[in-house]
């Protein structure tokens, strides 16, 4: 660089050619900009040089500080909680936030009427709404108000329009005030190249102070809020690929009202041996008698029986008497792997239902064909030695075989024998297989330890037909208090259209017990002679309906088509018998040619 020295009132600064080439690669366009400077505005940039180059110095050291005093005051002066989008405190707090009065006046928020929020929060109005609108009207019996139902249904199609609005913090971050301090939520989206992470989404919690006790309180509160708004509601999560994408994790799917375990009807001895094992199991005192006696703390239930017999209903009955959770697997997901399975059921809570409906679907629970080994009762322990020669047991077998299967995607029998009961299995849990085919299973995935109990489901037999029958047409001890207080709130005028006694003396309609008339001195009178009434209709029907032939869910689906006319039910049973049985017949046939057909 050289200074032009005769001409003093500009003082032109002359670039070398390898000036000129530094400046062009650090700044692109150089030449060019200078050169449209000189000509048009008569300034000559290489005069500021030296000032452009002590500003960039500055702004580069000014960034530098900048950063370092940030993450000095971030790493020391603030506390800060990260919350991850696939775990369930990030519902909490969503949850917490939207309850907040001084989120009503964020200016900045995500809107939006997600029907199944990631957050859960929809759950909470639906059941809100649902049981006001149970409320408002008792259904198509129409006993208990005077709505139409095409009122009731336009005002409920009219509400149902106008989804509810959900708002959540936008992007960025946002400060409030907590018990007198001041937090801070940043929520951050990360960049992802995988095509199937939608929300790859975080939270971070900041306060001031390098102690973080209010977040800690604020994160408990949200819990609380959260937890305290389920209720008594039965919890469900399933086993799905996290935000992250390529990992599994536990997501809560839904919550729903638990069902009595008296609405399922089972033979009483087994009903009550299972909820006796489970609540054995769960006693104070007996993970420390399982330690003591060094056997693993856990214990595997398998459902057996026809499609509709009500295994489910059993498993998600008990799990709302005992306040459980339940966790689904699907054995058949072929994103599962070995690694997801591992992580999955060592992320599962100490106390929990590990629910496996149908294991037959999967192949990988299939029989392998006859064990070299006699099966016996008591198989061996895990834990057992290699017996010498070679042997192996029938859990080997599983395992070997399954090896074969290894190059399929998804998980294999010996992966699913590990997690049930290998060393690193998780302790505390309870499962629940279902299956309609137990015959298919291997023998592996059977043996005590794995499975400590078996029931087998069965078509309905007369004493379960009527009570069915009884359970659709009585009046539930719930029913009785509602329908008890709203006569004393006086707020719903009398049946107008509902049931009553006709001529000769028979129900014509009856639905939930709304065949009462609201006398008051009557109501015990009425209801004890209708109890005696559909007992003895139930009888009649169960004589009418064979015995081990129908299922549970086909009876009830039955009786749901004529729910409130009991005696209506009666009188068309036996043409549903006959039709059933033709169905029944025809499809036997069916399938009896595809058989032959496949032979042949
Ligand atoms: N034993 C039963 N007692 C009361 N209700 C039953 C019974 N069995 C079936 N149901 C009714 O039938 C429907 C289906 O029942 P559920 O799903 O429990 O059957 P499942 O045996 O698990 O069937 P699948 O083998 O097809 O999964 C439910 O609505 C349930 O209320």
């Amino acid at each position: 660089m050289a200074v032009n020295q005769s001409d003093p009132s500009s003082t032109r600064v002359t670039l070398s050619q390898s000036d000129t080439a530094i400046l062009e690669a650090l700044v692109p366009g150089y030449t060019f900009i200078s050169r449209i400077f000189l000509s048009y505005l008569h300034i000559d940039l290489a005069a500021y040089l030296q000032y452009f180059i002590a500003l960039a110095l500055f702004s580069i050291c000014m960034r530098y500080v900048s950063e370092y005093l940030t993450q000095f005051f971030e790493t020391y002066l603030i506390s800060t909680a990260e919350v991850r989008l696939d775990d369930e405190i990030f519902n909490y707090i969503m949850y917490w936030w939207s309850r907040q009065p001084h989120t009503k006046h964020t200016n900045r928020f995500l809107a939006g009427v997600r029907t199944n929020g990631y957050w859960s929060d929809d759950e909470d109005s639906d059941h809100e709404e649902s049981d006001s609108e149970d409320d408002e009207w008792e259904g198509v019996n129409g006993s208990t108000t005077a709505e139409s139902f095409d009122d009731y249904w336009m005002r409920v199609i009219n509400r149902d329009k106008y989804k509810k609005l959900r708002f959540t913090p936008a992007q960025g971050r946002h400060y409030f005030w907590y018990q007198g301090r001041l937090l801070m939520l940043d929520r951050r989206y990360e960049q992802t190249t995988a095509r199937w992470v939608l929300n790859n989404e975080k939270l971070y919690l900041s306060c001031l102070g390098r102690d973080p006790s209010i977040l800690h309180k604020l994160l408990a509160d949200a819990q609380q809020k959260f937890v305290e708004r389920d209720g008594g509601r039965t919890i469900i999560y399933r086993g799905q690929r996290g935000s992250s994408g390529s990992t599994f994790s536990w997501n809560r799917c839904m919550s729903r009202p638990p069902r009595p375990l008296d609405t399922v009807i089972l033979d009483d001895t087994q009903k009550q041996g299972f909820l006796g094992d489970i609540e054995n199991y769960l006693e104070k005192g007996t993970a420390a008698w399982y330690a003591e006696h060094g056997i693993p703390y856990r214990r595997g239930y398998l459902l057996s029986g026809p499609p509709g017999t009500g295994k489910s209903s059993l498993c998600f009955a008990v799990a709302g008497k005992l306040g459980l959770k339940i966790y689904l697997l699907n054995l058949s997901s072929r994103a599962l792997d070995e690694d997801n399975l591992y992580s999955l059921f060592s992320e599962l809570p100490r106390r929990c239902i590990l629910l496996v409906e149908d294991v037959d679907t999967s192949e990988i629970t299939h029989s392998r064909g006859p064990s070299i080994f006699p099966q016996s009762a008591n198989s061996k322990d895990d834990d057992s030695p290699p017996k010498p020669g070679g042997n192996s047991s029938p859990d080997d077998t599983g395992k070997k075989n399954s090896k074969e299967k290894a190059e399929q995607p998804g998980i294999t029998l010996s992966s699913l024998l590990n997690v049930l009961d290998g060393v690193a299995a998780s302790e505390g849990r309870i499962l629940v297989m279902t299956t309609n085919h137990p015959e298919k299973l291997d023998d592996a995935l059977l043996r005590a330890g794995r499975i400590d109990m078996q029931i087998e489901f069965r078509l309905a037999i007369s004493e379960d037909i009527e009570k069915l029958y009884k359970s659709i047409y009585s009046v539930s001890k719930e029913e009785r208090t509602r329908q008890s207080s709203r006569r004393e709130n006086g707020s719903r005028p009398p049946s107008q259209n509902g049931s009553a006694k006709n001529a000769n003396g028979s129900i014509e309609k009856i639905g939930n017990g709304h065949a009462e008339e609201h006398k008051p001195n009557s109501v015990q009178g009425r209801r004890h002679e209708l109890q005696t009434r559909i007992e003895s209709l139930a009888k009649d029907f169960a004589s009418l309906v064979p015995s081990g032939e129908f299922s549970p869910a086909e009876i009830q689906g039955y009786l749901l088509k004529h729910k409130g006319h009991p005696e209506r039910a009666i009188r068309e049973v036996a043409e549903w018998v006959k039709e059933e049985k033709e169905k029944k017949r025809a499809k036997k046939e069916a399938e009896a040619k595809l058989t032959n057909k496949n032979k042949s």
